[in-house]
């Protein structure tokens, strides 16, 4: 068995990956979309993405990708709090300050924003394929003195020296990741989750007033609570948008479906994303 996921290795994917599967071999892939492609081509049984941050919303590569382009359900959620710290080539340690420039994954960098602007002032910063492919290039690099915003764990493997620990700009820093399987496929390592979700994806019927309420009523009365709910561009023109839909409850066999065929009959498309454990886990 294999589980890919966004590397090189030390990414916070791959930290997700280490508190849920054990014994299996873990493969890193450099882009999200690449992820998932290996599952559909049965390169890996599992691939682990990221799909929301606390601070900057969602990754939008991996909703869209998830939604438009392949067809793997969820099987799990993995939530890990985030800890971003400043990492240099230890021949920089002293002159930090100096840094001619940041790199790090987008999301990393905007969770950072504060920090950079009244610390880096000036200090241009630049977005790569992940946090841990920032750490390497780094490593890489010991005479530009360019710094990486990566996890500890990055810091350790590619032999870089923190110089600003947990530099996010809010205490609560969490990221979601959801696990994806070819097929529906129960994880032994989220099997003791008491908390269940299930999401869906639905589009509403074109020009319709009030389609919206009228989906929200279904669940509403009901009383299926809902976790999130994210309007997407559906990217056939401006203002066709679809809607990503968590629910807090494990899909039943009255409920969810009754919810599910009364959008049906208001004229929505409703596509079940999956219905999956969810576990939150510590850094360490
Ligand atoms: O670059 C990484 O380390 C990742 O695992 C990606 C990612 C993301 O896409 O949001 C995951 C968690 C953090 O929020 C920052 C980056």
């Amino acid at each position: 068995m294999k589980v890919g996921y966004l590397g090189p290795k030390a990414t916070f994917t791959e930290i997700a990956v280490r508190r849920v599967f054990s014994g299996i071999e873990h493969i890193p892939f450099q882009t999200i979309p690449g992820c998932m492609d290996a599952v559909v081509e049965q390169e890996v049984d599992f691939a682990v993405v990221p799909l929301e941050n606390a601070l900057e919303g969602s990754v939008n590569i991996t909703l869209d990708y998830l939604t438009q382009e392949v067809d793997l359900p969820i099987i799990g959620e993995i939530t890990l709090p985030i800890k971003q710290h400043l990492m240099v080539h230890p021949a920089n340690a002293s002159d930090w300050q100096q840094v001619s420039k940041v790199y790090s994954h987008s999301h990393a960098i905007a969770q950072c924003h504060k920090f950079l602007h009244t610390q880096l002032k000036g200090v241009p910063f630049e977005s790569v394929s992940s946090t841990a492919a920032a750490a390497k290039m780094v490593m890489e690099a010991p005479e530009a003195n360019i710094a990486a915003i990566a996890n500890e764990l990055a810091a350790e493997e590619y032999g870089l020296s923190i110089v600003r620990r947990n530099i996010h700009d809010f205490d609560y820093n969490h990221t979601r990741f959801v696990v994806l399987a070819k097929e529906q496929t129960e994880l032994k390592g989220l099997s003791g989750s008491a908390h269940h979700k299930t999401t869906l994806m639905v589009t509403l019927p074109s020009d319709q007033a009030g389609a919206l309420h009228q989906v929200l009523s279904a669940f509403a009365w009901r009383r299926i609570n809902l976790s999130k709910i994210e309007s997407r561009p559906m990217k056939t023109g401006i203002g066709n948008y679809f809607f990503i839909i968590d629910l807090e409850m494990k899909l039943d066999e009255v409920l969810i479906p009754g919810a599910m065929a009364e959008l049906e009959a208001l004229g929505c498309g409703v596509k079940l994303l999956g219905s999956y454990p969810s576990v939150m886990v510590e850094m360490n």
